[in-house]
């Protein structure tokens, strides 16, 4: 008979405070958990050693913009002694996604769209879970069409919203369907904000992000190879969208709150307007100002992760003073 996993079960499946959660029986039971599609494995790869001092995992669409965080995570935090150079990618005999680390930050590349970044996040969670991870954030960098905001503004979400603007996403199971909550954690989405405005240089807004699985009709573009609306009607929606709280439009951040949350994961969302979908539907920027664009997220997670890892030695060396008393 297969598992069934009672409330208390998923509740107690991490019992020690900080690890990573894996809501799944099953997975607790197998000799050997073969992470596929990130080219490692329990029996293969020694995943603690690897992956045990993670304390931030980051995640977005391309591989390159992936290296070139870890690039600029490591000259701002003057991380280059803990990260092998060149910079390995670390999923190596699997070319879906591409994995680099620096230090605590493991950073990832997703693809575009739900699917792809559902199983990422699927084996990226049991790896954290397997390497014994603890206190692990999670954040997406990625960009994305603004609704009313000056293209180049990043949006820090509050929640994902689904196509009728509502905090959920709709996942079909055994046939049947199942509606999860797409909120994000409000603590950090507040950090997020705070960070963005003292890097300073772009405006940081807080709002819902709308995840689409679809870049064109699903987005209301007028400029696909099918289109079977006026633009009349497409304004009429993306204004509802915005009046409903919608800044902006992108991919994957449903499952990817959906499945955070499960997880026990703090999870943020962080992405760059390229464009105002009010004003138009063509990505037609320059080349040199869209890289700039897509920058700005990397730049704002680099300053929550600096300030965050001051904090964590703060707290060490005050614990470490002498005369310091055991809490
Ligand atoms: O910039 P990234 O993170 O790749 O994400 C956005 O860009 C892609 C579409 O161009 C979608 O995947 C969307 O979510
Ligand atoms: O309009 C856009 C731009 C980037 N990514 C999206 O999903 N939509």
């Amino acid at each position: 008979m297969s598992p069934i996993l009672t409330q208390n079960e998923e509740e107690n499946s991490s019992t020690e405070i900080g690890l990573v959660r894996v809501p799944n029986l099953h997975v607790h039971t197998m000799a050997e958990d073969v992470l596929y599609h990130l080219g490692l494995g329990t029996l293969t790869h020694d995943l603690p050693a690897m992956f045990g001092d993670v304390k931030f995992v980051c995640v977005g669409g391309s591989a390159s913009r992936m290296r070139e965080f870890v690039g600029i995570l490591c000259t701002k935090l003057a991380l280059s002694e803990t990260v092998q150079d060149p910079i390995i990618n670390l999923c190596g005999n699997n070319d879906r996604y591409s994995m680099y680390k620096a230090g605590p930050v493991l950073a990832a590349s997703h693809g575009m769209g739900v699917p792809s970044m559902s199983i990422l996040l699927h084996e990226l969670i049991k790896l954290l879970h397997h390497a014994r991870c603890r206190d692990v954030t999670v954040i997406r960098i990625g960009t994305s069409g603004g609704l009313g905001l000056e293209p180049g503004t990043v949006v820090v979400s509050r929640s994902a919203v689904d196509a009728r603007f509502q905090p959920q996403m709709e996942q079909m199971v055994l046939g049947k369907s199942v509606v999860r909550s797409t909120e994000l954690h409000a603590g950090l989405a507040a950090e997020l904000v705070a960070c963005g405005r003292a890097v300073g240089g772009f405006q940081t807004v807080l709002g819902n992000t709308m995840c689409t699985h679809d870049f064109y009709e699903g987005q209301a573009r007028l400029d696909g190879a099918v289109c079977t609306y006026s633009h009349e009607e497409k304004l009429v929606y993306l204004r509802a969208a915005h009046e409903a709280g919608v800044c902006n439009i992108e991919m994957e951040s449903s499952v990817f709150s959906v499945l955070c949350r499960l997880s026990g994961l703090q999870a943020g969302v962080v992405c760059v307007t390229l464009l105002d979908r009010l004003a138009g539907d063509q990505v037609s920027s320059p080349h040199d100002v869209l890289a700039e664009f897509a920058r700005r997220p990397q730049h704002l997670v680099v300053e929550l992760i600096r300030t965050r890892l001051s904090g964590l030695e703060k707290q060490r060396r005050d614990c470490a003073a002498p005369g310091h008393a055991a809490p």
